[in-house]
């Protein structure tokens, strides 16, 4: 009789990684379409979490295979592990971010989503180690102020993971430019997180053409947290 590896985890969490496995694969066809990605190098993740552990240590995400190309990127192809990064299910490795995103999870209960890119504009930001100052309305209402530098960390062990959760623990962005390396974002979902990764791609973009101009115009704090409230809050279809 073949074993079943989610055979431990109740009957609706296996449907939701069911339905995660379907959002996650489709979710990475947007780092393409966006020109966040060359090749294989980016990747994105959702938490799923154990209904009956609420302290989630039980919950489990799904992440892409590692290195397989977006067109292959299938909700079967998708791979399941914990939150300390242990395979479940999956006929290939997972993705080579996967302890980082890992633990976020761990670390930051809130964060149902992950995603990392190499996206031209912001890893060049990280390649200076300079964060992005918030001089645009849509930096307000979408990160906050500005969009963080995290500290140089060598991908193998938590050290990315650590510096994610350290930058982004003290600050209301959902985006931390990695230094040399690019781009993680966070969300509620891997929705949101992929939402995150555009828009901190499409101002790293945009600030540095205005730097080519001249000197950005700053806006002040009180109208920054005003934007942010009201984009957060009010903002879109409720
Ligand atoms: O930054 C790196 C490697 O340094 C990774 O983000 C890869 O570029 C994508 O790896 P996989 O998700 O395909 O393992």
């Amino acid at each position: 009789m073949s074993h079943d590896p989610l055979a431990a985890y109740p009957d609706s969490m296996r449907e939701e990684i069911a339905r995660v496995r379907r959002v996650v694969a489709d979710l990475h066809a947007e780092l393409p379409r966006y020109e966040l990605v060359v090749w294989t190098a980016g990747n994105v993740s959702q938490r799923v979490r154990h209904p009956e552990v609420a302290d989630g240590s039980a919950d489990v995400l799904v992440i892409k295979p590692s290195g397989v190309s977006y067109e292959d990127l299938t909700p079967e192809a998708m791979v399941v592990c914990t939150l300390d990064g242990e395979l479940i299910e999956g006929t290939r490795a997972p993705s080579s971010d996967t302890a980082a995103h890992a633990y976020t999870y761990q670390h930051m209960p809130e964060v149902g989503g992950v995603v990392h890119t190499h996206s031209t504009y912001a890893t060049a930001w990280a390649a200076r180690g300079e964060e992005i100052p918030c001089v645009l309305t849509m930096m307000a209402d979408e990160f906050g102020g500005p969009i963080p530098v995290g500290p140089f960390a060598i991908i193998g062990d938590d050290s990315i993971g650590r510096g994610i959760v350290e930058t982004l623990s003290t600050s209301r962005s959902p985006a931390v430019l990695m230094q040399n390396h690019g781009p993680f974002t966070i969300g509620r979902d891997a929705r949101a997180a992929v939402k995150a990764a555009v828009m901190c791609e499409e101002v790293a973009r945009t600030v540095h053409v205005c730097r080519q101009l001249g000197d950005p115009l700053p806006i002040g704090q009180r109208h920054i947290d005003s934007l942010y409230d009201r984009y957060q809050n009010v903002y879109g279809q409720k």
